[in-house]
């Protein structure tokens, strides 16, 4: 297999859809790669260069490498054609706003460089917020949400797409350029502080795509052949209105006189009556998704539309991580070749959402590492069943043989099914999803608690020092051994219940030092998961989360935080919290099997939560809260499957936390959603109080709350961890009296919107104070 060949250099490409002339296929593809660098290389240096640490140039060769080393790789591999402009500082739907000239104005007359405006408006600087960040459909990954009035007016103000492909075409490799698509960018766009009421970004689409035509153009006299649009919001329910604008849009874009061919990609699902619509415009290719949900497979090949398209069959997982089912993978490519003018195979989304190699992952049994496949594995599967597809299984037999075998092995190993986790499971009965009612389970807890009205708590974590970091990069480099960093992260567990005393905190925490990172943490206790060593993947900008490994059955075979809650506990006389993940988000977190429903797998997580919660009752704690932050992520792109979801979800929050005295009080914790969709799961639930993000909103999420009958405890979020920013008194003051308008004051809980891992301790501290001072000042103001 070979790359296309390179442009000659500096000219513009022969053809263009005007001319008709034939065009390379797309052929074997991947729709975006992973850019945070094999060993997080970008990661550091945009830290070290936040921190002024390295100069702007310093972080552009950084930059430029991963590209380089992403493109060769991608290259060498074989695959036809490759992916250009997937590479982003921070993220790519910021690079689109940036691109069109649409960053809002606080930024904008900074007046910085374009690299620290862009920065400002990724990460916020003092008197001028960052952009509100939210999470990319139902992944893990969070993008930066464009404010856009009726006012905005976009044109091509940056070069990126274009220098990338330069850059590429330099090295001698022909590139396909990939854009948020027009839709889906105003789709997740949202009315800028003072639009009009009623105003929506898609209003402004017919302003938009003359900035896209002009970007076309513009590609197109570089030489570009192909151009990747995104259009994934089509994968969720579109109003007739959004996919006549979705019809609008490539009816427009494909009558441009003078551009590249044009290849929509859409994915995280099927298309639905978006994919007749696009398969009518006058587009030349379409990639789809056939991994997400395997219908889509039918509803294409009944597609009579794309007889003069090429489909890029999605049939590699590009969000999951288990070796493909080639067989499987060819039978619904081929099913495609009756229906498509050409097809060809690529993954079902961007592998932005995989880790880089799992051949560096020896700490995993070697079993279970020929299961997986991560994204360089990806490529060589796509490879593999575009030349199986294209010259016949025989030229690949052997390769082809491989995978089979590995297939085989992984649905035949039965020691991955627990008799005794699924003896329990089949016995469980309603009860054991129940608890007491709350006016009982609320008497007996002020009973046992006797907490002040207006309690305050934090969500958990202290800030992870640098200091903390490094004993745990010791400790797993073996420089410290086992009983040192227990009594370092002990140290640090007494440092901070000492500090929280000194606050005047109501309810402490432990801190979670000991952790690095909430899931993994779990994870790395649990029987049935692996952990990995080096499969780091976005979350956002510098961010990363390692994603363990759900192969098998799970089950919890010791005690998991019973010892630091005690140990912690054991140094104050005021309530200690323990801290639990919940099921739902340790399944979102993971990488998860695919050979059982997800209902199954979270039903076995929850008996694991649930032994701990019963052994940290019995060592005399009295609060836990089970964090569920990620129970609004796998909520399904379409309603229709909303309702089996969330009767999974509820139960497993339940069984987790149920089966314990009325005296004990749950606390659950979410954060990063839009919470509109899930407000009766949260009820449904049944915690006893429920910490929410609430403080860029304004406590807007109480009124919704209310609305839906929410009548538990309720921790609103009275400081925003995600800036830099110390909340003066005044500030909490006033959001929390908000809080007692919008809620009975009996309810009300005092607690930062999140944990405060990501923090220093020199915002950390004054804000908690003042949070405290807040709390006593309206607690003193309340009627007796
Ligand atoms: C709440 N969120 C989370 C999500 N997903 C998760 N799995 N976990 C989450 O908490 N999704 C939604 C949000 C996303 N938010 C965040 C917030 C913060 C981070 C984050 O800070 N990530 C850290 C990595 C955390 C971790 O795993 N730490 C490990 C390893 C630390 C490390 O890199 N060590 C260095 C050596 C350190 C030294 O010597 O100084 C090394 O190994 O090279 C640990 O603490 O042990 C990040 O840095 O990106 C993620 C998502
Ligand atoms: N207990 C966790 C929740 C984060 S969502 C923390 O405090 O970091
Ligand atoms: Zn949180």
């Amino acid at each position: 297999m070979t790359v296309s060949s390179p442009t000659p250099s500096g000219g513009p490409a022969p053809t263009g859809p005007s001319e008709q002339s034939p065009r390379t296929p797309i052929g074997a593809t991947v729709l975006g790669y992973p850019r945070i660098g094999p060993d997080r290389e970008l990661k550091r240096a945009l830290e070290r260069y936040w921190a002024g640490r390295i100069d702007e140039a310093e972080l552009h060769e950084v930059a430029r490498k991963i590209r380089v080393d992403t493109w060769r790789g991608l290259a060498d591999a074989g695959l036809d054609t490759i992916p250009s402009n997937t590479f982003s500082y921070y993220d790519q739907v910021l690079d689109t706003a940036t691109l069109f000239g649409a960053l809002p104005s606080r930024f904008t007359r900074l007046g910085a460089g374009p690299t620290d405006t862009y920065f400002a408006a990724a990460r916020g600087v003092q008197d001028a917020p960052a952009m509100e960040m939210t999470k990319w459909f139902d992944t893990n990954y969070h993008y930066l949400v464009p404010e856009l009035g009726p006012d905005s007016t976009f044109s091509v103000a940056g070069s990126k797409p274009i220098e990338e492909y330069r850059e590429a075409r330099a090295l001698g490799l022909e590139t396909r350029p990939v854009l948020v698509g027009p839709v889906t960018f105003l789709l997740l766009s949202k009315a800028a502080d003072g639009a009009p009421e009623g105003f929506r970004p898609i209003e402004l689409l017919d302003k938009l795509l003359p900035a896209y035509v002009e970007l076309l153009r513009t590609l197109h006299d570089e030489g570009v052949r192909w151009v990747q649009l995104d259009e994934p919001a089509f994968a969720a329910d579109r109003t007739q209105s959004e996919l006549d604008a979705l019809a609008r849009a490539y009816q427009a874009l494909g009558s441009a006189r003078e551009r590249p061919g044009i290849m929509v990609a859409g994915y995280f699902g099927g298309l639905g009556d978006a994919l007749g619509l696009l398969a009518r415009s006058p587009i030349e290719a379409l990639a789809v998704d056939l991994v997400t949900d395997p219908s889509t497979v039918d509803a294409v090949a009944a597609e009579r539309g794309l007889r003069d398209k090429e489909v890029v069959a999605g049939v590699v997982d590009g969000r999951n991580i288990w070796r493909v089912d080639v067989d499987g993978a060819l039978a619904r490519a081929a099913t495609l070749l009756g229906t498509a003018g050409t097809v060809g195979v690529g993954t079902s989304c961007s592998l932005l959402h995989v880790p880089y190699d799992v051949d560096r992952e020896t700490g995993i049994d070697a079993r279970v590492r020929d299961w997986l496949a991560f994204a360089g594995q990806k490529v060589d599967e796509v490879v593999l069943i575009g030349r199986a597809l294209r010259e016949g299984q025989e030229s690949v037999a052997a390769q082809l043989e491989t995978a089979r075998s590995a297939t085989r092995d992984r649905a035949g190993a039965g020691d991955l099914r627990d008799q005794r986790v699924r003896a329990r499971l089949e016995a469980l009965k309603p009860e054991h999803t129940r608890r007491g009612d709350y006016a009982t389970r609320a008497a007996a807890q002020q009973e046992a608690l006797k907490l002040p009205a207006l309690p305050s708590t934090t969500i958990g974590s202290f800030p992870q020092t640098g200091e903390v970091r490094r004993q745990r990069a010791a400790y797993r480099a073996g420089r410290i051994g086992a009983e040192d960093y227990r009594a370092a992260m002990r140290a640090e567990v007494e440092r901070v219940v000492r500090l929280q005393e000194d606050l005047g905190l109501d309810v402490l925490v432990h801190g979670e030092p000991e952790r690095n990172d909430m899931v993994q943490y779990f994870a790395e206790q649990l029987a049935g998961f692996a952990a990995t060593e080096h499969g780091w993947v976005q979350s956002y900008g510098s961010r990363c989360v390692r994603p363990p490994v759900l192969y098998g059955d799970v089950s919890r075979p010791a005690p998991m935080t019973v010892e630091w809650a005690k140990y912690a506990q054991s140094l104050t006389e005021r309530p200690v919290k323990g801290m639990l993940t919940a099921p739902v988000t340790i399944l979102a977190w993971s990488f998860v099997r695919d050979d059982q429903p997800l209902a199954d797998t979270a039903r076995q997580v929850a008996l694991a939560i649930r032994d701990e919660v019963h052994d940290l009752e019995s060592a005399g704690i009295r609060v836990i809260q089970v964090d569920e932050p990620a129970l609004r992520e796998l909520l399904p792109l379409r309603a229709a499957e909303h309702k089996a979801y969330f009767d999974w979800a509820v139960e497993s929050f339940r069984l987790a936390t149920s089966g314990i005295s009325d005296a004990t009080q749950i606390h659950t914790h979410m954060c990063y959603s839009e919470f509109g969709d899930i407000l009766p799961a949260i009820e449904a639930i049944d915690a006893d109080v429920t910490s929410i993000e609430a403080a860029r909103s304004r406590m807007e999420v109480l009124t919704d709350l209310d609305e839906a009958g929410f009548s538990r405890g309720v921790g609103p979020g009275v400081y925003d961890i995600h800036s830099p920013r110390v909340p003066d008194v005044d500030e909490v003051s006033s959001l929390l009296r908000t809080a007692v308008e919008a809620v009975p004051a009996e309810r009300v809980w005092v607690n930062p919107d999140c944990g405060l891992k990501t923090r220093g301790y020199a915002e950390v501290e004054p804000a908690l104070r003042n949070l405290v001072t807040a709390a006593r000042q309206v607690r003193a103001q309340l009627p007796a």
